[in-house]
């Protein structure tokens, strides 16, 4: 009523004013949008309309723009996001802040303490949120990365069940050697055929190949297919994208006007879909004679789970469940082996000592004893940990605040602030890993007093000459995420790496393809390098 008084009372008078001044309702339009810009501009001078003001930020806070705040920093940024988080850091310290119309204000975190708060000590306050699952739900739907509270609980209580020691140990001696066998047949083809390779690519279709097997039954065959694989290249096309929706806050309105853009993005959910119901079709036409003769994997535990109402899960929900774990299994591992195999290229020192530690620990025998890949070897493993501190694939993250709160160091947060953190950025923090935090030092993991075992372990010829591994806190090695969402697949990653590269290493040497440039990575929500990464390998005598 009140509303409807107040509409009719504002038509009287304008109805009245032209009438009385003679001007065309087209200028009462323009005078009236000119007053509420300037009403705008002056409550909004350096910041993203509709973002509360806070001079409790001063020294911390990016200025921005009347009204878009700092949106043109996002926009400059849009071909390297990480760069945007690095360079705020380096000026403002540990955390800053910024605003963007549409998201309100993102508060960015670069320290151990801060990060163990978030998402650890104040987990239940720090959620995936509305709008990152908005950026990506066409592509991840209601899966595990997506989702918060009870929801999220299922998720993790039914993945969790499958990854036991005792599939580690069969993965380590069986499964994952398979794979990697697989991939030197590709080498030594090559070698053969005096060709040089894509070791990113090869490393993609890998992990491709061997998690789509262990974890859901499903035989991609991408490494014994020659050129890119249509799942792959969907899924690497729809990683992009997310990245660039997280850096364009209107990225549905700019989709919708890029020529071609929705159909591409159709056309590459549609091969990951095709992909992901082929694998449940297959599940659940099998027959009780097949279904004795494999090992219960993923896949199994979500299909067999009945919810309290009787309900069991759907294709669609069984697609989600696919494509998130795909995601999770394949690029991640894949790309941390891709950065890895550079670096040892570009460090000889290093790249020696690992093979020094092969010959004593191994002695050339292809043993991928759990024990051996898990303590035998502590210098790869340091090499491994220091290629994701440096190059970590999941290289930024956000979370929504539910609730007002203040941070270990007394930085305010706001309901629905978004707290950013990048642990590509914390991994070049001096203030956390010393002066030499971007140099690619393996011996900053290792104990190097210390043996690593007191005797040699199953699977192993000799002791490592190297010392101990020595493991930091999830909050500084943020890599595996930390808290309650700490990776599920980390010892899966971990084994799979060391494996693939104990035998890699052990069969082949390897060199950079001389002229091509020093890798650099895309945007993207992983950390993919730009280019391939080509080299030219032979087998050892
Ligand atoms: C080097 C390899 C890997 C790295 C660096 C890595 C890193 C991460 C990170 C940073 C997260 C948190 C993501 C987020 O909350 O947005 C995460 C979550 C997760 N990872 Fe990994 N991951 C790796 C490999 C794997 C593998 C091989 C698997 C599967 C076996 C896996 C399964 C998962 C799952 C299921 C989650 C979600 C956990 C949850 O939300 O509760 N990851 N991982």
């Amino acid at each position: 009523m009140a509303v409807r008084a107040l509409g009719n009372g504002i038509k009287k008078f304008l109805e009245q004013e032209l009438y009385r001044t003679n001007r065309s309702p087209l200028e009462y339009v323009a005078l009236i949008s000119l007053g509420l810009l300037v009403t705008a501009i002056a409550k909004y001078p350096d910041r993203a309309i509709f973002t509360r003001a806070r001079p409790d930020l001063k020294g911390k806070e990016a200025k921005g723009l009347p009204i878009v705040g700092n949106l043109f920093d996002f926009a400059k940024y849009s071909d390297n996001p990480l760069l945007m988080l690095y360079n705020g850091f380096q000026k403002y310290g540990d955390v800053f802040a910024l605003t963007i119309p549409g998201r309100g204000r993102f508060i960015f975190i670069n320290n151990p303490e801060l990060i163990e708060h978030v998402l650890k000590t104040n987990f239940n306050n720090y959620i995936k949120g509305e709008i990152f699952s908005v950026q990506v739900r066409d592509i991840l739907g209601t899966g595990i990365f997506v989702s918060d509270q009870e929801e999220w609980r299922f998720h993790r209580k039914t993945a969790v069940n499958i990854f036991t020691t005792k599939i580690y140990r069969q993965f380590s001696e069986d499964a994952f050697p398979a794979g990697a066998d697989i991939l030197c047949s590709v080498l030594a083809e090559k070698e053969k055929l005096g060709q040089t390779v894509d070791m990113q690519e090869l490393f993609m279709k890998l992990t491709m190949d061997v998690f789509g097997k262990l974890i859901f039954g499903f035989e991609f065959n991408s490494l014994r297919t020659e050129g890119p694989h249509e799942f792959g290249d969907a899924f690497d096309y729809l990683l992009g994208n997310v990245d660039s929706r997280i850096q364009n806050p209107f990225w549905q309105w700019t989709d919708m006007i890029t020529p071609g853009k929705c159909t591409k993005i159709k056309n590459a959910l549609a091969i990951l879909d095709k992909y992901a119901y082929m694998a449940v079709k297959k599940r659940r036409n099998e027959t009780e004679e097949e279904k004795e003769k494999r090992p219960k994997d993923l896949l199994d535990q979500y299909i067999n789970h009945v919810r309290d109402d009787g309900t069991t899960p759907t294709d669609l929900e069984l697609r989600d469940v696919f494509i998130n774990f795909m995601i999770a299994g394949r690029d991640t591992t894949a790309l941390t082996l891709s950065w890895q195999f550079y670096s040892l290229m570009a460090n000889p020192r290093t790249l020696k000592n690992v093979l020094k530690e092969l010959d004593i620990v191994l002695g050339g025998v292809e043993d991928y004893k759990f024990e051996a890949m898990s303590h035998g070897l502590p210098y790869l493993k340091a090499v491994f940990h220091e290629t994701l501190r440096l190059y970590t694939p999941v290289p930024r993250n956000v979370k929504e605040s539910l609730a007002d709160d203040v941070l270990p160091d007394g930085t305010i947060v706001y309901k629905d602030d978004i707290i950013g953190f990048s642990t590509w950025c914390m991994g070049k923090n001096k203030s956390v890993w010393g002066e030499d935090a971007e140099l690619f030092v393996p011996e900053r993991w290792l104990n190097e007093d210390e043996p690593s075992t007191l005797a040699p372990v199953p699977g192993t010829q000799g002791i490592s000459p190297f010392g101990k591994f020595r493991m930091e806190s999830q909050h500084k090695f943020n890599s595996f995420n930390s808290g309650p969402r700490l990776c599920i697949g980390q010892t899966f990653a971990t084994l799979e790496a060391m494996v693939t590269s104990c035998m890699l290493l052990q069969r082949f040497e390897f060199k950079l393809v001389p002229g091509q440039p020093t890798p650099v990575p895309k945007p993207s929500a992983a950390l993919p390098m730009r280019d391939p990464l080509m080299m030219q390998v032979k087998r050892r005598s």
